[in-house]
């Protein structure tokens, strides 16, 4: 049976990271706007019981330091931005299980988005 914290997340959406991305010699020389959508799961009946952000996932904490992580990486794929942000988030908060969805909003002229989106759990982590 499911229990309740499965279906709890802490989301934060459309956070706009600027960094180098990209598999052509011109996209490792100008910052480019990637959007990250991400699903945290936990249990939120007990940081809403104790009213602590100890005991929360903190969108903020999240937020800032994907931002930062990002600032001074140089990548090739949106994959690899991905996974990257799936391990920081299972290493640095209580959060058992992500989602991730890197989207390039600007890649491809003919689409509004393209982008990836991944799924993990600290169980499965090596
Ligand atoms: N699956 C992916 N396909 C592509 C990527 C990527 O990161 N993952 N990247 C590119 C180029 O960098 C593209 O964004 C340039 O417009 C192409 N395909």
């Amino acid at each position: 049976m499911q229990s309740f914290d499965e279906n709890d997340i802490v989301f934060i959406k459309s956070l706009e990271v600027h960094t180098i991305i990209g598999i052509y010699d011109w996209e490792q020389e100008t910052k480019q706007k990637l959007l990250i959508d991400i699903e945290a799961s936990h249990d939120n009946t007990v940081p809403a019981k104790t009213d602590n952000i100890e005991d929360a996932v903190d969108y903020e904490f999240i937020s800032t330091s994907i931002v930062k992580l990002f600032q001074n990486t140089k990548y090739q794929l949106i994959e690899t931005v991905a996974e990257v942000c799936a391990n920081w988030i299972l290493t640095h908060t209580k959060s058992k299980t992500v989602k991730i969805t890197v989207s390039k909003p600007d890649a491809i002229s003919a689409a509004m988005n393209v982008g990836v989106q991944i799924a993990r759990s600290k169980i499965n982590k090596n």
